[in-house]
């Protein structure tokens, strides 16, 4: 799959506290190819109107040629993503959110539509002036619920009737959110209760901008509140990636320790069950209602020791022993649905998630994952305790989401570079068996009640995402929607070739080999490798904008999943700690020997690019060799020590190099590519994003004067409006002309393509 960040802000905060949650950050979310609705926050993704001119480009540009063809850059706006699919009850209709670019609008547009599960015209359900997406269908078949932020209301669950003749959508608030049982009488949910009331006292720096004004205990002030427009930093998580800066607290710490609530559905009344100084996550209800199953504290401690505990341990050196040791930060508790003193599951070493009842509620299945760098599994235990067993024994790899259904327990699971839907061997005996598999991603498995539908969202090297049902076994595939039919029957998407190699100590390594357009036996062609980020994600077998503007552009392009990447398994993911840019380095070298002797494959026109840890790998590169012509790096890192101290994820250096930079200065310093930059002779084209907090500027500004006072050609750009994902989920028209830039830069070094010469 694509490498996708998608970190909540909780997430980021761990990261920068603590070195424990770092488990958590295998950066491989879900991935989206070209579009996301609803992110960007003060990161500018997406923003219609914010751009230079803010005139129609189209007006000037003249329409796109038929085809058959190679993809035009604006062939990029013409590409509908899919994503959610969510089955009715009854199996039935199946929902998805489909996204695609205005590109007039220089913006994303999600709307939810709906098909049959026996075939024939989805139809749109939701307005196209308004954004809409995630749809999920009631218990009883009254709602379908989605997400939008539209006016003329709280929150953001919006609902469409399906019981009546329908119109708008409304709000329903008899109906909430959260977890039922099987008559669907109530459902419960997490409430984090409302602040405190403080008496109001005067704020003399009331009229200030959030972030100029002084935060709780600060020891300065501004001599003349109205003249300070600054911002005035104190605590730590002061700026995350996607989000942008983010004001202090102006009060003394507090604590809002979330309980569990239960509300009849039909009715608005909410009733919170618990009250407790600990908080309670992911609460679900047994299915004969009289049960409620959620994490907590391991030791039920409240929530203001374990965070005090957390950030006073997250300021000392680092020791291995005690941050090498296993945690046990949370366990599986059961109360009664109504309330009381809750009773421990059992005591199980890890991480818990996605608690589930089975359909006859005498036990409980939870993904656990045993320790930091060890494999996830799915466990199941008996709801009256015991000592969990794990479904999938020595499986080599992790699953994703799981569903218990009435035949038992299906989950998804990468495996390497495809996906695919899976039964468990409920008695852990043998390994899962394959449901609906093939060289292709799926995302989203949903099924109805009786578990004997299940619909997917699918896509493979050259085919867009597209929704797909089948039997609740797999068997019976059928596409039902043709969303991007115009621009496949325009565009001839390029396919790749999958190969494997041998590395390093024996070790297999997946990876591609994509053809070029209009490739012609007898003839050789430049090739590009990619380099993906994380390095805890990967790439796969799924359609992909970057790729496909490249072989567009007559190129072939190689991309591979070196050690720690994920997909392969936790120890393959976590082999890289302490040894970035070592033996992950000669696994993409690897390739590079193993495709460049290839009769097709002209050594002497090569390139590399990548993003974040990619950005990483491609400057490191160009300190250790001159075989590739031309690199881009992308969202770069040059320097660690430096990174450490202006990125918003500390913790992911502070796991994977034993420490923080002074605790282990010399691998900081070691793995620096900035330390071998006299090194470097290879053209670099740098590409930044001026609101990037994962990997800020600083970065792409040394490298940039050290290869100019040098002579080495180099040229940056720096996105305006753009975090980290500006090649994921940024503004269309500027995500757009970096896949321009890229074509350019390896068209002049490659190609010998003349600047202004390579086609849009
Ligand atoms: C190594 S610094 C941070 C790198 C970043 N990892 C997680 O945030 C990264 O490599 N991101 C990837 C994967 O999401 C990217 O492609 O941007």
């Amino acid at each position: 799959m694509h490498p996708f960040l998608d970190l909540p802000m909780h997430v980021s905060a761990q990261w920068r506290r603590a070195p424990y949650a770092l488990a958590l950050l295998a950066c491989a979310a879900p991935a989206a190819l070209i579009a996301q609705p609803g992110r960007g926050g003060g990161g500018g993704a997406g923003g219609a109107g914010a751009a230079a001119g803010g005139a129609s480009p189209s007006n000037a540009l003249p329409a796109l040629p038929k085809g058959p063809r190679a993809m035009m850059l604006r062939d990029w706006y013409r590409v509908a993503n899919l994503s959610n699919p969510a089955v009715s009850p009854d199996g039935k209709r199946i929902a998805v959110t489909v996204t695609r670019a205005v590109e007039a609008d220089n913006r994303r547009h999600s709307e939810i539509w709906v098909v049959n599960a026996a075939g024939g015209e989805p139809q749109r359900w939701t307005s196209p002036s308004t954004e809409s997406s995630n749809p999920r269908w009631s218990a009883d078949g009254k709602y379908l619920f989605f997400t939008s932020q539209r006016a003329g209301g709280t929150g953001n669950t919006w609902a469409i009737r399906l019981d009546q003749p329908s119109g708008e959508a409304i709000q329903v608030g008899d109906y909430p959110n959260g977890s039922m049982p099987s008559d669907g009488s109530f459902a419960v949910f997490t409430d984090a209760g409302r602040p405190a009331p403080t008496a109001p006292s005067p704020d003399p720096f009331g009229q200030m901008q959030p972030m100029a004004r002084p935060p709780f205990e600060a020891i300065t002030r501004p001599s003349v509140s109205a003249r300070f427009d600054g911002r005035h930093v104190v605590d730590m998580s002061y700026k995350v990636n996607g989000v942008g800066f983010v004001p202090g607290r102006r009060v003394a710490r507090t604590w809002r320790p979330t309980q569990i609530a239960r509300q009849p559905i039909g009715d608005t009344t909410k009733k919170v069950i618990t009250s407790t100084a600990y908080s309670h996550r992911g609460p679900v209800v047994s299915p004969d209602g009289k049960w409620i199953a959620f994490t907590a504290d391991s030791r039920l401690r409240p929530d203001s020791v374990v965070d005090r505990e957390r950030d006073s341990l997250a300021t000392l050196p680092y020791n291995k022993v005690r941050d090498e040791a296993e945690r046990n930060d949370a366990d599986i508790y059961i109360i009664d649905a109504n309330g009381g003193t809750p009773r421990k599951l059992t005591d199980w070493m890890g991480a818990e998630s996605q608690i589930t009842w089975s359909p006859d509620g005498k036990q409980i299945a939870f993904i656990g994952r045993p320790g930091r760098t060890k494999n996830s599994n799915i466990y199941v235990v008996d709801a009256a305790g015991g000592t969990p067993r794990a479904l999938l024994g020595n499986w080599q790899y992790e699953p994703g989401n799981f569903d218990w259904l009435p035949g038992g327990i299906q989950f998804t699971a990468e495996i390497g570079g495809r996906s695919a839907v899976l039964r468990a061997d409920m008695s852990g005996k043998s390994l899962p068996t394959e449901l609906v598999s093939g060289r292709r991603q799926l995302r989203g498995a949903s099924y109805d009640e009786s578990g004997k539908t299940l619909a997917y969202v699918a896509t493979s090297m050259n085919k867009p995402t597209e929704l797909f049902v089948a039997s609740g076994d797999g068997t019976g595939e059928r596409q039902l929607t043709n969303f991007n039919k115009d621009v496949n029957a325009d565009v001839v998407w390029s396919d790749a070739e999958r190969i494997t190699y041998k590395s390093v100590g024996n070790l297999e390594i997946e990876g591609w080999l994509m053809k070029p357009y209009g490739y012609e036996a007898g003839k050789k062609y430049p090739m590009v490798i990619y380099i993906h980020g994380g390095p805890h994600s990967s790439y796969g077998e799924g359609w992909f904008d970057e790729f496909q503007n490249l072989a567009a552009q007559g190129m072939f392009v190689l991309f591979t999943n070196p050690r720690g990447s994920s997909g392969y398994g936790a120890p393959f993911t976590y082999s890289t700690r302490g040894r970035w840019g070592m033996e992950d380095y000669q696994d993409l070298m690897k390739a590079v020997d193993i495709v460049s002797v290839r009769a097709d494959v002209d050594s002497t026109k090569m390139g590399a690019t990548g993003g974040s840890y990619g950005g990483f790998m491609t400057t490191w590169m160009a300190t250790k060799t001159t075989r590739f012509k031309a690199i881009e790096t992308d969202r770069t890192i040059t320097d660690w020590t430096y990174w450490y101290g202006s990125s918003d994820a500390q913790g992911l250096t502070e796991f994977e190099f034993y420490g923080k930079p002074w605790d282990n200065q010399k691998l900081y310093d070691e793995l620096s590519p900035i330390r071998y930059v006299n090194k470097v002779k290879t053209p670099m084209l740098i590409v930044q994003s001026e609101e990037d907090h994962r990997t800020p500027m600083g970065s792409a500004e040394i490298w940039f004067m050290s290869l100019k006072k040098q002579g080495v050609p180099v040229e940056l750009i720096r996105y305006p409006r753009s975090n980290h994902d500006l090649s994921r989920t940024g503004e269309p028209w500027l995500l757009v002309d970096r896949l321009g830039r890229l074509r350019q830069w390896f068209g002049y070094w490659l190609q010998g393509v003349q600047p202004g010469a390579v086609a849009n």
